[in-house]
């Protein structure tokens, strides 16, 4: 379009709509992969948002609403391998994968979300458990795709922070931008021994593990300065090591010397989410999280839980609004409301209730002893959130919100949590689930949903085609992509190097 006309037609759009024009793209919209030389990487890198050039495009303003589905297999009904659509090998095979990933992408979603555990389950007699690595599993999804961010779960617990920052930043410079890290500090008891421990180290220990690994990865991440390529064929001159900084970091619990093998990437480094909302998570949350993920049954829940990590992040120093909420959301859609209850039924016949009992028994510190499927459970029975406690604080709290509106049985409990533990369970058409998501987003409960289809064979589909079209038509979700990375997808700037609090400080 000739810039005139573009700029002729600024004039007469709405007030919410922004145009950006240019007749050069945006350097954020280019993937390495294609710029003429990799070594200009440099100047591409060190762009911040005042140095970017806008590209041409229609980009909605506000109110902006995030959407991740998560690729858990077969889905948030651990059974759901054994309902049409879905396959006992779903879990291993990458074609499924991408599947998935590209669906997610022709959705406009902001990004594809992947969990883990480094252990067997405790339930693979009945059901696959977290299989495939989430970062090697994303490599090779992801290559099929251009503009979905891919976000891995990352155990601070069981692992370097070196081999970790080396593996998401390659991610993130394989995927040109679009990586996001879950850190997490696994719970699960079994891992522990699966790395040399005799028992697992108490909450508290990993979240302070947590927090300098956090620190730690962030300084590996930002080592290399924006100039440190240079790239010159006639001298021969590669890169400029006095441009790259050794995280020189010893802590009481970690020693890394050295510096990663990588400049940053197009998105400045991979994004980094946080999901436990205990004291240590939400510390964590305020100091590092460019998103957080929250398990919520109530609004009220939602909305003190966002307003909690806002507040926190400002007493950080950091700006509120670069700390996004995802609140996970489990999907049945169906063509009617009667069509997605028979699918919902369908499901349910699917969970293994044996298991399903002694995982909410863990989950809400109960006696599995005196837990029965008839059992009565009400708010009270329920114990304190304490920071020694193992089991998680965000499913703790929400499940208590829920109870101290009406009592439920256990039975009714695993039903409305899937079988699984704790998320709220969305079950009607496209537009019913629509509204639900309206209502949350508009009454500044949430910033957007990690959607967690029930089964993922046809779930994520449905979602995809049943549901964000109408979220699309009510102005809240995006028609198309206007950025190339994650960051960008969700709102946020390139990352500047330091950790967040030092950056809003300085
Ligand atoms: C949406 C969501 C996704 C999570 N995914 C994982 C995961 O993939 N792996 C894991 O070990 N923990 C996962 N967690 C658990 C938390 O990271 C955390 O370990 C747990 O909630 C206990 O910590 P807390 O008491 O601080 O909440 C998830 C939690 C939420 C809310």
């Amino acid at each position: 379009m000739p810039r005139r006309d573009a700029l002729s037609a600024i004039e007469h759009l709405p007030r919410n709509l922004l145009v950006l024009s240019s007749l050069t793209p945006t350097p954020a919209s280019i993937s390495p992969r294609r710029l003429p030389h990799p070594y200009a990487w440099g100047s591409f890198m060190s762009a911040t948002p005042s140095r970017r050039r806008p590209s041409f495009g229609l980009v909605t303003m506000s109110p902006q609403l995030h959407l991740n589905i998560s690729l858990l297999t077969p889905g948030h009904f651990r059974g759901s391998w054994r309902v049409d659509g879905n396959h006992p090998g779903d879990f291993v095979d990458p074609a499924h994968f991408r599947r998935l990933i590209r669906i997610a992408e022709r959705g406009r979603l902001d990004a594809v979300f992947v969990g883990d555990s480094p252990a067997l389950s405790a339930d693979i007699r009945h059901a696959p458990g977290l299989g495939l690595d989430p970062v090697v599993m994303l490599a090779d999804a992801a290559a099929g795709t251009e503009h979905i961010g891919v976000i891995a779960t990352g155990s601070s617990t069981y692992n370097d922070p070196y081999n970790l920052a080396r593996r998401y930043l390659s991610l993130d410079h394989l995927t040109g931008g679009r990586t996001g890290w879950n850190a997490v500090t696994t719970q699960h008891p079994a891992a522990s021994a699966n790395f040399g421990y005799s028992d697992p180290p108490e909450k508290d220990e990993r979240y302070r593990r947590a927090d300098e690994f956090v620190e730690v990865v962030t300084k590996l991440w930002d080592g290399w300065e924006p100039d440190a390529v240079i790239g010159d064929t006639e001298s021969g001159r590669f890169a400029d090591p006095d441009r790259i900084r050794p995280a020189e970091h010893r802590g009481p619990r970690l020693s890394v010397a050295g510096a990663l093998p990588l400049p940053r990437s197009p998105q400045g480094r991979p994004l980094i989410v946080q999901a436990g909302a205990s004291e240590g998570g939400l510390a964590l949350a305020g100091k590092y999280a460019d998103l957080v993920f929250s398990a919520a049954q109530t609004i009220d829940v939602a909305r003190n839980l966002r307003t909690d990590i806002r507040g926190r992040a400002a007493a950080n120093g950091r700006d509120p609004d670069r700390v996004k909420v995802s609140t996970g959301l489990i999907t049945v859609v169906g063509g009617t409301e009667s069509e997605a209850r028979r699918r919902e039924e369908e499901l349910r016949e699917t969970i293994p209730l044996e298991p399903a009992l002694r995982q909410l028994a863990g989950q809400l510190g109960l006696d599995p002893g005196n837990l029965h499927l008839d059992t009565v459970i009400r708010a009270e029975d329920l114990p304190g959130t304490s920071s020694s406690q193992p089991r998680s604080a965000g499913f703790l709290a929400s499940t208590r919100a829920l109870l101290a509106d009406e009592p439920l049985t256990a039975r009714q409990l695993i039903h409305k949590f899937a079988g699984g533990a704790g998320h709220q369970l969305a079950v009607g058409t496209g537009e019913q689930i629509a509204d639900r998501i309206e209502a949350w987003f508009r009454s500044g409960a949430t910033d957007g949903f990690t959607i967690m289809p029930g089964e993922v064979g046809t779930g994520l589909e449905a979602f995809v085609d049943q549901v964000v079209p109408h979220l699309v038509t009510r102005g809240l979700f995006r028609s198309e992509y206007a950025h190339s990375t994650l960051r960008g997808n969700l709102g946020l700037e390139v990352a500047e190097t330091g950790t967040p609090a030092e950056n809003t400080a300085n």
